[in-house]
């Protein structure tokens, strides 16, 4: 049996994309979800199996290690995906929107990749880590400043754990700009949006299922970013 890809986040849209590629693919998924959607039941029914997690807290972050260890001994790939979208809001704390990122973005791939290094070094082949971060990594936020700045610790996460787990592990950052709108965007962020960008569309789930297939499928890149943006730094 083929070593399983854990995808955290994968109840929707990107993670549930890629673990429904990887599923289509003949890959076993481990899927985390923290809401339990109708897609959950969809992952199940594809052959994932699915572990409830909120890594809001160290004690649930944890907890689901605990159950991943007993769940499956390796691993071929970890793609830390969970990530919030928290805008700073004038009545929000500034020191609670800054744990926040920090815990989903920087705390949680830090001590699953710590915990669960040994399950992609036992899988008996080359094995792989990818972090989602953000095209703001390069650029900052005026509007999601604690986000960027959690983005940016996961960024140069990769570049340590590159250096900690090769040759074994490879470990990449994929750094998205717009890939899909949120439901309630209007019309008018989205035209604004879509400016953004040289390429001035929104891709979709697939062009990041795309770009985490093709670093799974390649020997000889880690400790990289690969920007995943339309050309946006250009604009
Ligand atoms: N969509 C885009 O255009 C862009 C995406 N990205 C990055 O790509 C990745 C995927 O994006 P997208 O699919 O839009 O992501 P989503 O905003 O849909 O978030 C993915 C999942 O993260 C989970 N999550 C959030 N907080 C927690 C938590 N505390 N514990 C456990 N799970 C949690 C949610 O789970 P649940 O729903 O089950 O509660 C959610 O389904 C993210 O890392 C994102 O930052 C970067 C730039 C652009
Ligand atoms: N967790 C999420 N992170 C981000 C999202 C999202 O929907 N969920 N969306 C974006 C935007 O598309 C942004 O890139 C548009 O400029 C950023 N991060």
């Amino acid at each position: 049996m083929a070593s399983p890809i854990l995808i955290t986040g994968a109840s929707q849209r990107i993670g549930l994309a890629f673990a429904m590629h990887c599923l289509e693919n003949n890959t076993p998924v481990i899927a985390t979800y923290r809401t339990l959607r109708p897609a959950v039941e969809t992952l199940k029914a594809a052959g994932a199996r699915c572990i409830h997690a909120d890594f809001a807290t160290n004690e649930g972050i944890d907890a689901f290690i605990d159950t991943l260890k007993q769940e499956t001994a390796t691993l071929r790939a970890i793609i830390h995906n969970a990530s919030d979208w928290m805008p700073e809001r004038a009545d929000s704390d500034p020191a609670e929107v800054m744990a926040s990122m920090m815990q989903i973005h920087s705390m949680t791939p830090y001590r699953i990749n710590l915990a669960c290094r040994h399950l992609l070094e036992n899988s008996g082949a080359t094995t792989d880590i990818v972090h989602m971060t953000d095209y703001v990594v390069e650029k900052g936020s005026a509007k999601h400043i604690a986000y960027a700045a959690s983005k940016a610790a996961l960024d140069n996460l990769t570049r340590s754990f590159s250096r900690l787990l090769a040759p074994n592990v490879k470990v990449n950052s994929v750094a998205p700009s717009l890939i899909m709108f949120n439901e309630g965007d209007s019309e008018a962020y989205r035209e604004k949006t879509l400016k953004k960008s040289l390429l001035g569309i929104a891709p979709g789930e697939a062009a990041a299922v795309q770009t985490l297939q093709f670093l799974l499928d390649n020997r000889y890149i880690t400790g990289r970013s690969i920007g995943l943006d339309g050309g946006r730094p250009l604009v």
